[in-house]
């Protein structure tokens, strides 16, 4: 079975979680995606949802497909978020931002009571790390602020250079019109501590280890979904 169909089969699974009246997160990428198309359907057939996103182009999907999406600061809490994510480590400890949408995803994340990922087997890994890294930051002073994530990468045994994202051969720029940098790390034997060091540190946004956020997982796998817990 493709990667595809597997994340196809998660987006799916995560459908019967979505109850009427709900206030849902959308998430950003090729598996929430799926998601996102299924849950038009529920809604065309007369399911009532309030919905917020995650990113531009999930409300560019989302509004292609007939749904409405509110902001987020109309909305207030959220019943639910579906996402994806580039690395499901030990404990639900997540990689995410492949697509650049970390900050706001985190930022509906933690206004959700249940966050649901959602993901293909190839995601679910030993140790994080093995995808990069990325972390957002500030535009203005960035080099500073690389030498500032170098000391702390170095704190943490990571002897990897943040490599600016592009597109195009232009810097890649996030909806909130920052930067963004890679960090091959390898392997992340402490992401706590980690997550904690980069997040104080001046001119780091936010960075995409998500930890004690998910509440479970849905893996699409060759056998069908499976459910992941912490
Ligand atoms: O910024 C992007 C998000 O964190 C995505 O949820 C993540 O990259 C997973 O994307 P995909 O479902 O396309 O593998």
């Amino acid at each position: 079975m493709s990667a595809e169909t597997q994340k196809e089969q998660s987006g799916l699974a995560a459908i019967a979680y979505v109850k009427d009246g709900m206030k849902v997160g959308l998430g950003t990428g090729s598996t929430a995606a799926h998601f996102v198309k299924a849950l038009a359907a529920k809604v065309r057939a007369g399911m009532k949802l309030t919905l917020v996103s995650t990113s531009v182009q999930t409300t560019n999907l989302a509004q292609s497909l007939g749904l409405t999406i509110l902001d987020i600061n109309d909305v207030g809490s959220l019943d639910l978020c579906v996402d994806g994510a580039d690395e499901i480590g030990p404990g639900l400890a997540l990689i995410k931002g492949g697509g650049g949408a970390l900050l706001r995803e985190k930022l509906i994340w933690e206004q959700a009571k249940t966050c649901i990922v959602i993901a293909d087997a190839a995601k679910h890994v030993k140790t994080l790390g093995a995808f990069a890294l990325p972390i957002e930051v500030e535009p203005f002073a960035y080099k500073g602020t690389i030498n500032r994530i170098c000391d702390v990468l170095a704190e943490f045994e990571i002897q990897k250079v943040p490599t600016l994202r592009k597109k195009d051969g232009q810097p890649f720029i996030t909806d909130g019109a920052n930067l963004i940098f890679d960090v091959p790390c390898g392997q992340i034997s402490d992401p706590t501590g980690l997550a904690s060091a980069l997040k104080v540190t001046t001119g780091v946004v936010d960075h995409g280890l998500f930890l004690d956020l998910a509440e479970f997982a849905l893996l699409g796998t060759d056998d069908g979904v499976k459910v992941l817990e912490p």
